[in-house]
């Protein structure tokens, strides 16, 4: 559909552009993909999101919308085809953003420090960080997808996009590390969705390649520890 005009500011690697990408495919809306090079910030993304500078900023007929899971939010509200993302249900909608916050305050921090960690312990304190979230997220899938395919339940919803974006750095930490963080016997429900959630229409093709990711990840690892303490 393309009845406005959207772009959408990113980078192919980044978990947080993959969000809103998933969302505007499930709502099908075209929209012109903006690549931001790595180590670059061109001046529209410095001029639309100019507190964090950050990707991905969504543009929709000329205003920006920044910070992924507020975008996921925008398009559900702004554009009423495709399924709804968020629950209909005022408690259902604040469970799902409480998992939302969760997977991005505590869980990400966790995840990004695998890759930051300058010692072997950090490292290994970052993946149990890793581990003991996933194992809240199997629990609360459990709960949440009352015996369906996806946290949503029968489709892709919000925790589903908010967690499902990670999975590429997923398999990535799990590859650099020789560990398994999505466990087919200590998590199967998780890595069922795991599967499923990749095998979406709307998905399969925004998630990286894991050896192209684990390419991108070790340049930045390399990157991060060269930087000045
Ligand atoms: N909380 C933000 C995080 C976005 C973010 O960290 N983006 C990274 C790419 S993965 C970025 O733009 N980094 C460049 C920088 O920090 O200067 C969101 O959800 O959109």
């Amino acid at each position: 559909m393309a009845a406005s005009d959207v772009k959408l500011l990113g980078g192919w690697a980044s978990p947080f552009v993959i969000r809103p990408r998933i969302a505007l495919n499930l709502k099908n809306i075209d929209y012109e993909f903006l690549e931001e090079p790595l180590g670059t910030k061109s001046e529209l993304l410095l001029k639309s999101n100019p507190v964090y500078k950050k990707i991905p900023v969504m543009i929709h007929n000329d205003k920006p919308i920044c910070e992924s899971l507020i975008i996921v939010q925008y398009i559900d509200e702004a554009f009423t085809s495709g399924p709804s993302i968020l629950p209909s249900d005022p408690y259902d909608r604040s469970v799902a953003r409480f998992w939302g916050a969760y997977i991005d305050d505590k869980w990400f921090s966790s995840l990004l420090a695998t890759l930051k960690a300058k010692t072997e312990e950090e490292k290994k304190t970052a993946i149990e960080g890793v581990s003991t979230g996933i194992e809240l997220l199997e629990e609360a899938f459990e709960k949440i997808s009352k015996g369906k395919d996806f946290f949503g339940g029968d489709t892709v919803g919000y925790i589903d996009i908010a967690l499902g974006a990670n999975l590429a750095w997923v398999r990535v930490v799990e590859k650099l590390n020789g560990v398994e963080l999505l466990d087919e016997t200590k998590t199967p429900n998780l890595y069922a969705w795991s599967e499923k959630f990749c095998s979406v229409p709307a998905v399969k093709d925004l998630i990286p390649e894991t050896d192209k990711l684990l390419e991108f990840a070790k340049t930045l690892i390399a990157k991060w520890s060269a930087a000045p303490q």
